[in-house]
């Protein structure tokens, strides 16, 4: 599903991934570990095509199609979801509002027609008795005086409702408390399938109790220096970086 190719990329003029090369195929699960600065979130960006950032050299190929000239827009129509550290804060549009927006521009770019209110209010219904989201909190401006909570519940939603093909969560666990975590993996594994994708960049192991990876790979200073399964994330906890740092 999505291939990234000796990728080598740059902000504002400072070398960040070097030669970077991840396969993710349909219905696997990857986990991105490393140390502060390494350059994970710049690598969920890339893949999203947040600007600022350069490619310097390499390719990334999302089902074949490369996806490096392609705006962020056009990538999420392709089914690429990233769901932001520390979202915007968007006032005059609700949440319910902004989802549905996305939905149906996804669904334009692909030639399908307007999402059908019964059947987007049922899929509402749906996902937010998942993810125990009360349906007052649906209508509020998005983002818009959120707790950090909130937001990555806010993000988890949107993801389940879109569906994407490739979903990239960038520490989506990081100011969770411990039920909400539960809550929001529980979330997560209904909505993975063989046929869907999951990066998912985090610092801490815990959250791979409830969602299990295929792979982890390690980046330090821009490099994936290792790759394992969940035991590597589980050597990391008990023994730091220090023994995989290049
Ligand atoms: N827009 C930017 N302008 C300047 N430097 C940037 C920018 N974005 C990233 N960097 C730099 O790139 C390096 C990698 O940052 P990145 O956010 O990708 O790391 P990270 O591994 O996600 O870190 P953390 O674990 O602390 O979130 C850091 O040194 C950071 O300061």
């Amino acid at each position: 599903m999505l291939k990234i190719k000796n990728l080598s990329v740059s902000v504002k003029q400072k070398k960040i991934l070097k030669n970077v090369n991840l396969t993710i195929n349909k219905g696997e699960i990857h986990v991105i570990m490393g140390p502060n600065g390494s350059g994970k979130s710049t690598l969920a960006s890339i893949i999203a095509g947040k600007k600022d950032y350069k490619i310097n050299k390499g390719k990334i190929l999302f089902e074949n199609k490369e996806l490096n000239f392609l705006a962020p827009e056009e990538r999420a129509h392709l089914g690429i979801f990233l769901s932001f550290q520390d979202p915007v804060e968007i006032p005059g549009i609700s949440i319910l509002n902004f989802i549905r927006i996305s939905l149906n521009s996804i669904r334009k770019a692909n030639c399908k027609k307007e999402i059908d209110s019964y059947q987007f209010l049922k899929k509402i219904r749906n996902v937010s008795d998942l993810l125990k989201i009360d349906k007052n909190f649906l209508s509020r401006d998005l983002n818009e005086g959120f707790s950090g909570g909130e937001k990555k519940r806010n993000e988890i939603f949107q993801m389940c409702m879109i569906n994407p093909k490739l979903s990239i969560l960038d520490e989506m666990d990081s100011g969770l408390d411990i039920d909400a975590m539960k809550t929001l993996s529980l979330g997560i594994n209904k909505l993975k399938n063989k046929n869907n994708s999951i990066l998912i960049i985090t610092h801490y192991q815990r959250l791979l109790n409830y969602i299990i990876p295929d792979y982890v790979h390690v980046l330090d200073k821009g490099k994936i220096v290792k790759s394992g399964n969940k035991e590597l994330a589980l050597k990391i906890e008990s023994k730091g970086y220090d023994w995989i740092k290049n």
